[in-house]
């Protein structure tokens, strides 16, 4: 394969200017980075004054096998991150200049001193508006604590910059109560490897100029998520020798929470190399020109990014664009809770006919709470799946009750029958305290009917509602129990019980967490319907557990975060809905222009199809169909609404412009609302053909 003129430009560019490279998805940055690394060290660069580095091991492992198969005599240093922050680490520690302490990886140690310096923080600030039992809470602090580490600023500058609601106010404290443990006990995460390494060296001269000054050229991968701790890590070591390659796409801009900026790629940029020289690899040579011009519509309308437009290479071949729709949600349910997903299927199916194999399919959600259902739907149609990051459905307290209740109707001496009622019952809970359910376990073995006295006489200070509701649910297990099999039990305790229970709950308040449940339990009762006995359906409950973990030919199922930098043949985005894509979280304001980032690492990823799952919502039927990239007014932030980043992307305009682009293109096609940027996409294509513009 040969290089692009674009390409050649930066492998060939002068060493003496700092560079940076703007790289925009499938334009090929690692290969071209990998031979102008060659071309330094043939033009007599040595190879020991260059460093490359990049985000993380696997990165750093690809290119120093790709490098080596180049031949060249010479190989650079090649570290990621923490390594390079572990080398110096221990360099520090060896000449007495930093504290030897230990390197824990554990996560459960680093989990418990965040939870007691949190603890500690609430109690001296005696703020009582943090709950410590909510597991969101801990893990915005530990994200607060990640975020801190980022940069050597102090903990209430971080807080401001997060812009933090006030009732967070303990966690400042918390951060510095965190780190005199720390140091009380002599320890290092990852993270400190680096930001240990970095606050000494920014206070002390000595220890900065030893490693200042030392190498030739220091070359950053994905340039658009370094954090402040690591460019003033480079900034020592290049001091005043070094040049700077930065090469990356700040439209991939990601890992806000871990200190990356979009900004990194452009005003920063010039702000501190104002002398150098820039190059954009604006071809792509993963998607085609459909593709490529609806993610430049999306991604156009952020306003933090560099100017480029990404355009398909004439050798790549198309990809296909495919909406699928989830079925109408029943009440109070979000569309994407849907678990028979009948559009994902056939799409896979009809991709799998097509010769492909199912390790080329990765489905990519934004949040983890879409992919339950994902798993089921996959699972009822047979089609092997593998879960990259997140939680299998099977580690869900709904999972566990409804196996729970099967081991219960399955019966025999060999199960424990306490266990088994008391998860059923607290799961979702009626509102008693757990300690409480053995005490309902006799009551559920000794009496025909349970009344409302019954559990009174049980829990006697709790308000007679509580009373009915758990007599009414002892009476359901009891019901489902007496059955022969799973389609009639899970039909007593389900279909005649549960649903109505959650509905009612879910007309008081809306939750999506209870919309989840409810949407599973008819997810499960599918599944218990298919079952002939309860043996069998214990045993597809057991299959759906190990599903997550089948390694060999199964399709990924990933986050957006992790999907940056892969390649595949088919991307699936499921949830195109508001509150999904863009995320809203309670409390916390929501980025638009990070979320569309997110979205538009997520929609490169394909070579051959993308598929958008989304809600059956008319207007977007109707925008669709006239070409309008514009979301209505006053339809969003809710699940039913299309994400208006599917808007954006003005998907039947991009198909119909990319079908008329070929050598000879020239001429008028009517108009769309994306016509300047189709315009834009046909001249720097160098064609005649145009879009008639309105405007
Ligand atoms: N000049 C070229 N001609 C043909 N194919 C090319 C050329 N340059 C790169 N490619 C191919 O383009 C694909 C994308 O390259 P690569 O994975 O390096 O992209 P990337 O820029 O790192 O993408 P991302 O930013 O999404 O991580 C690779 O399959 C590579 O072989």
């Amino acid at each position: 394969m040969d290089f692009s003129d674009e390409q050649l430009e930066f492998i060939g560019a002068p060493f003496d200017k700092s560079t940076l490279v703007i790289a925009p998805p499938g334009s090929g940055k690692s290969m071209t980075t990998r031979a102008r690394v060659a071309y330094m060290i043939m033009s007599g660069v040595p190879a020991e004054s260059i460093l490359v580095t990049m985000f993380n091991k696997p990165a750093a492992k690809e290119f120093r096998h790709d490098y080596n198969k180049l031949n060249v005599e010479g190989t650079p240093t090649i570290r990621h991150y923490h390594s390079l922050g572990y080398k110096l680490c221990e360099g520090f520690m060896k000449k007495g200049v930093l504290p030897t302490w230990k390197l824990e990886v554990r996560e459960f140690i680093w989990q418990k001193l965040a939870v007691d310096a949190l603890r500690k923080a609430i109690a001296e600030f005696g703020s009582t508006d943090i709950d410590i039992y909510d597991s969101s809470v801990i893990d915005s602090f530990t994200s607060f604590l990640d975020y801190c580490k980022s940069d050597t600023q102090p903990s209430s500058v971080m807080f401001e910059r997060l812009g933090l609601s006030s009732h967070l106010a303990p966690f400042k404290l918390g951060f510095d109560i965190f780190e005199q443990t720390r140091a009380h006990n002599q320890m290092r995460s990852f993270n400190d490897l680096l930001y240990d390494v970095v606050r000494l060296i920014k206070q002390d001269s000595r220890c900065s100029n030893l490693i200042a000054n030392r190498l030739d050229q220091i070359i950053i991968d994905e340039y658009q998520d370094i954090n402040p701790i690591v460019q003033d890590l480079f900034t020592i070591m290049a001091g005043e020798r070094a040049k700077t390659t930065g090469i990356g796409d700040d439209d991939q801009t990601i890992f806000e929470w871990r200190g990356s900026n979009p900004l990194v790629m452009s005003e920063h940029w010039d702000h501190k190399y104002p002398d150098s020289q820039k190059f954009t690899l604006k071809t792509t040579f993963r998607y085609g020109h459909s593709l490529a011009m609806a993610a430049n519509n999306c991604i156009f309308n952020n306003s933090k990014r560099a100017m480029k437009m990404c355009l398909s290479a004439p050798s790549t071949p198309k990809t296909e664009i495919n909406i699928g729709y989830y079925a109408p949600p029943s009440f109070g349910a979000e569309p994407y809770t849907d678990t028979k997903q009948v559009a994902l299927v056939d799409s896979i199916r009809m991709f799998i006919s097509e010769g492909n194999a199912y390790s080329d399919i990765a489905i990519l959600p934004r949040l983890y709470q879409v992919s339950p259902f994902i798993e089921l739907a996959l699972f009822r149609a047979g089609i092997p799946y593998q879960l990259s990051s997140g939680k299998s459905i099977s580690t869900l307290p709904a999972f566990s009750a409804f196996e729970a209740l099967a081991n219960l109707c399955k019966g025999g001496s060999e199960i424990d029958a306490a266990g088994l009622f008391s998860k059923v019952l607290m799961t979702p809970n009626p509102g008693v305290k757990t300690n409480v359910a053995t005490a309902f376990f006799d009551l559920f073995r000794n009496v025909q009917t349970a009344t409302p006295d019954d559990v009174k006489a049980v829990i006697p200070n709790t308000k007679p509602f509580i009373h009915k509701r758990v007599a009414n649910k002892i009476n359901a297990i009891k019901e489902s129990i007496e059955k022969a099999t799973p389609s009639e039990a899970f039909h007593a305790y389900i279909n005649d019980y549960l649903i109505e229970e959650l509905e009612k709950s879910l007309s008081q308040k809306q939750s999506r967490s209870t919309s989840h449940t409810m949407a599973l339990a008819h997810g499960f009762f599918d599944l218990a319907r298919q079952a002939p006995t309860f043996d069998n359906l214990l045993t597809s409950l057991e299959s759906l557990k190990a599903e997550s973990n089948k390694s060999n030919n199964a399709v990924r199922i990933m986050s957006q975060h992790m999907a940056k930098g892969i390649t595949v043949g088919m991307a699936v985005i499921p949830a195109c809905c508001e509150t999904i894509s863009p995320a809203t979280v309670s409390g916390k304001t929501t980025d638009i222009q990070a979320e569309r980032r997110l979205f538009y690492v997520a929609i490169t990823r394909p070579t051959k199809k993308l598929l958008l799952l989304l809600p059956k919502d008319k207007a977007y039927q109707k925008a669709y169909e006239k070409e309008s990239s514009q979301p209505p007014d006053g339809s969003l932030e809710e699940s039913e609404s299309t994400s208006r980043f599917v808007y954006e992307m003005n998907i039947k305009g991009s198909l119909r412009v990319a079908k008329e682009i070929h050598p000879d293109a020239a001429g008028h096609l009517p108009t769309t609302s994306s016509a300047k940027n189709f315009n834009q996409y046909l001249s720097s294509l160098n064609l005649f053909l145009r879009v008639k513009n309105d405007a």
